[in-house]
């Protein structure tokens, strides 16, 4: 797929910008605080409708401004598509294909395809688990747009589960006693969304690891190997929907007492953890700098594979920031990997650390104070 343009119309620091984008790779130079992230972050949002950066549409919204928009169109093998999404300071979201208004915006998600690379994916091998379940969800996001929905009713059920823990917690006021007959409703529910979401899950990571080995073996020259495991909440033996919703509510029988006292569900995805191993050696506490951000390569390069799989054309890749903090020998391997058939979109705040083969491949823009041109 190939990104054509993109207009921005009160969007972070945009007020109005158009965009045509004319060769495989397009590098945005420009200072910091210029609006090259933003103009990244537009295009993720067009095609996962999240943002890593933030979760409210408020902050997309130019300040002072009550709606912003991003348009893009869109070359598929299928035809051109026109992408439209709607930001409201205060309201919901629309979205269109086509000029035409969807009425669900799973409809939406599949358009476009993204893998977003950016120096805080350091954090998914760094960080707490949270980073790693939202690297899941969103490449699940991609691969299934339906997961979308379920991991939205999946986050309400356990917003209400958790409300309910709350109100009998003796810390408050007004405390009431637990309501058993309503927690035993909000635990089927938690069962049989979180028994999906893991069955998802589980089923991604099992496409995911093998490319994301390949690649570790590839660049560490085959003096690593990277082993990845899903480590669900909720033990999974098998998987068995049946079983694994049995599993689950048993597990929530066993932490009741501890659920009661820290008011909060402790069983389900929203505690799911994957774990990165190299060498059969845990990558988060003991893995070097190095092996680090090879690990981080290998993950964002098996995410360009296993989209490009799945949804038979190359996703587009979102480079911020990031080429210059790769040696020489990764920037090569990623080169090497995306080549031209990858639509690349890079930021930078210097073009000397680029190898000359980008530079003669690349179309160069600045940006300034939010404001787009050729350079
Ligand atoms: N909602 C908003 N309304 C107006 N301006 C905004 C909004 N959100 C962010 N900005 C502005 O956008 C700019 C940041 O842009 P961006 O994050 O794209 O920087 P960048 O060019 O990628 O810089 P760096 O190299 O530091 O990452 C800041 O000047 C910030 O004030």
């Amino acid at each position: 797929m190939f990104l054509r343009s993109l207009h921005l119309r009160q969007f972070r620091n945009y007020r109005d910008q158009a965009v045509s984008f004319a060769a495989p790779k397009t590098i945005l130079v420009g200072d910091n605080a210029q609006g090259k992230s933003n103009l990244l972050e537009a295009v993720e949002l067009l095609a996962t409708l999240r943002s890593h950066r933030s979760n409210r549409d408020r902050d997309l919204v130019q300040q002072g401004a009550e709606e912003g928009s991003i348009a893009a169109r869109l070359d598929r093998d299928s035809g051109s598509v026109d992408l439209g999404l709607v930001l409201r300071s205060s309201g919901r979201r629309t979205v269109s294909l086509n000029g035409q208004t969807l009425k669900r915006q799973v409809e939406f998600l599949g358009t476009m395809s993204a893998v977003e690379f950016s120096s805080l994916d350091l954090e998914l091998v760094r960080g707490g688990p949270g980073h790693r379940r939202q690297w899941i969800d969103t490449l699940l996001t991609q691969l299934e747009p339906v997961y979308a929905h379920l991991l939205q009713q999946y986050t309400l059920a356990l917003r209400q589960r958790n409300a309910l823990l709350k109100q009998s917690s003796s810390r408050t006021e007004a405390a009431i006693p637990l309501d058993r007959a309503q927690l035993a409703v909000w635990d089927a529910q938690l069962a049989t969304l979180g028994t999906r979401v893991i069955r998802r899950r589980a089923r991604a990571i099992a496409r995911i690891a093998p490319f994301a080995e390949f690649w570790h073996r590839d660049i560490s020259g085959s003096r690593e190997s990277l082993e990845i495991r899903y480590a669900p909440s909720v033990p999974m033996e098998k998987d068995d929907p049946t079983l694994i919703q049995q599993a689950f509510l048993e597990k929530i029988r066993q932490r009741a007492i501890a659920e009661q006292v820290q008011h909060t569900t402790l069983v389900g995805p929203h505690r799911d953890e994957i774990e990165f191993t190299i060498n059969h050696t845990p990558a988060r506490q003991y893995g070097s700098q190095g092996q680090q951000r090879t690990l981080v390569l290998a993950l964002k390069l098996a995410e360009l594979k296993l989209i490009e799989s799945v949804v038979g054309e190359p996703p587009l890749l979102l480079l911020d920031d990031v080429l210059a903090e790769l040696d020489p020998k990764r920037q090569h391997k990623l080169l090497d990997t995306i080549q031209d058939r990858f639509q690349t979109l890079i930021t930078t705040t210097h073009l000397d650390s680029f190898d000359s083969q980008w530079l003669r491949s690349s179309q160069v823009l600045t940006v300034v104070a939010g404001q787009i041109a050729p350079a």
